[in-house]
């Protein structure tokens, strides 16, 4: 991705930076949501976001975390309680919303730079503004040259890059990420993690982030929510510190990096 210099700050000063910022972005509110009468996934469910946070939802399968995602897309509507983005009810998709789910369909017949241009589908955007935004969100995303080549043309890693780009180049408020790198192989699904830890610090945007993996989960993640499915709720929520910057390898072999591991790992243990 991008080359810019990019400042190290320490980790105690992203979380201090966070832990002051008052600006809570979404918030879900008492929320209880099921797909049919027989049982609800989510019962009386709390969870803020703030401005700018990397928050991932971690926990078994079936627990809910892809139908959080969901009612803060606003592809769903919660049963009862309230899911508000800036102190509003969510009512349906937003562009202040970007979704990137697994796999993502890209359009075959639009090059990188036409698909990453259909974000804008929705947005008055003048023809230059869209022009210099395109050009900046490839450059930031590490597809510069690929501009003119087609899906077919791109391996699974750069068409996951291309969906990344096409939503946060209207500039959500937060992006909204779906197990995005399952699909791809480990080496690349490192470099994506690596890039998108560096997209996060140069956009000022929060990201909602769901995986199964743990290392994944504490790697990216400023905060961590591990859901029980038998609570229908939160079972812990952590902050994670780990030195900036946060994409170093180092991070990956750490001391502190394989506690985090191993307590999330007995957390989810314990509730599986
Ligand atoms: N469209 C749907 N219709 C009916 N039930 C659904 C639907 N989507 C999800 N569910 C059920 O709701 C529960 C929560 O699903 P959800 O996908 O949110 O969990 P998850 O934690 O994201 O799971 P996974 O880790 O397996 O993706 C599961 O029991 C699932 O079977």
């Amino acid at each position: 991705m991008s080359k810019s210099p990019i400042h190290p700050v320490s980790s105690l000063d992203r979380q201090s930076e966070l832990e002051n910022s008052p600006a809570q972005l979404i918030s879900l509110d008492r929320v209880s949501f099921g797909y049919s009468h027989k049982r609800l996934v989510l019962q009386d469910l709390d969870l803020e976001i703030k401005q700018g946070e990397f928050l991932t939802l971690l926990g078994p399968s079936g627990c809910g975390k892809s139908t959080i995602l969901n009612l803060i897309a606003g592809f769903y509507k919660p049963l009862l309680g309230r899911v508000t983005h800036g102190g509003e009810d969510i009512k349906g998709p937003s562009a202040r919303r970007g979704v990137v789910f697994q796999s993502n369909a890209l359009f075959d017949w639009m090059t990188v730079e036409q698909n990453v241009g259909f974000g804008f589908r929705f947005q008055a955007v003048s023809k230059h503004e869209r022009k210099k935004r395109v050009e900046t969100i490839i450059a930031l995303v590490g597809l510069r040259g690929n501009e003119r080549k087609y899906p077919y043309q791109l391996s699974g890693g750069m068409r996951q890059r291309v969906a990344v780009a096409r939503s946060m180049v209207v500039q959500p408020e937060i992006l909204l990420m779906d197990e995005p790198f399952a699909a791809v192989d480990v080496q690349t699904r490192e470099g994506l993690q690596e890039e998108l830890l560096k997209l996060h610090e140069q956009v000022s945007g929060a990201i909602l982030f769901v995986t199964h993996s743990i290392e994944e989960a504490v790697f990216l993640s400023d905060r961590i929510v591990i859901l029980d499915r038998n609570l229908g709720g939160i079972a812990h929520d952590i902050k994670i510190h780990l030195p900036e910057p946060r994409y170093t390898a180092m991070n990956r072999v750490s001391d502190a990096f394989n506690q985090y591991r191993t307590d999330l790992y007995l957390k989810m243990k314990a509730i599986e």
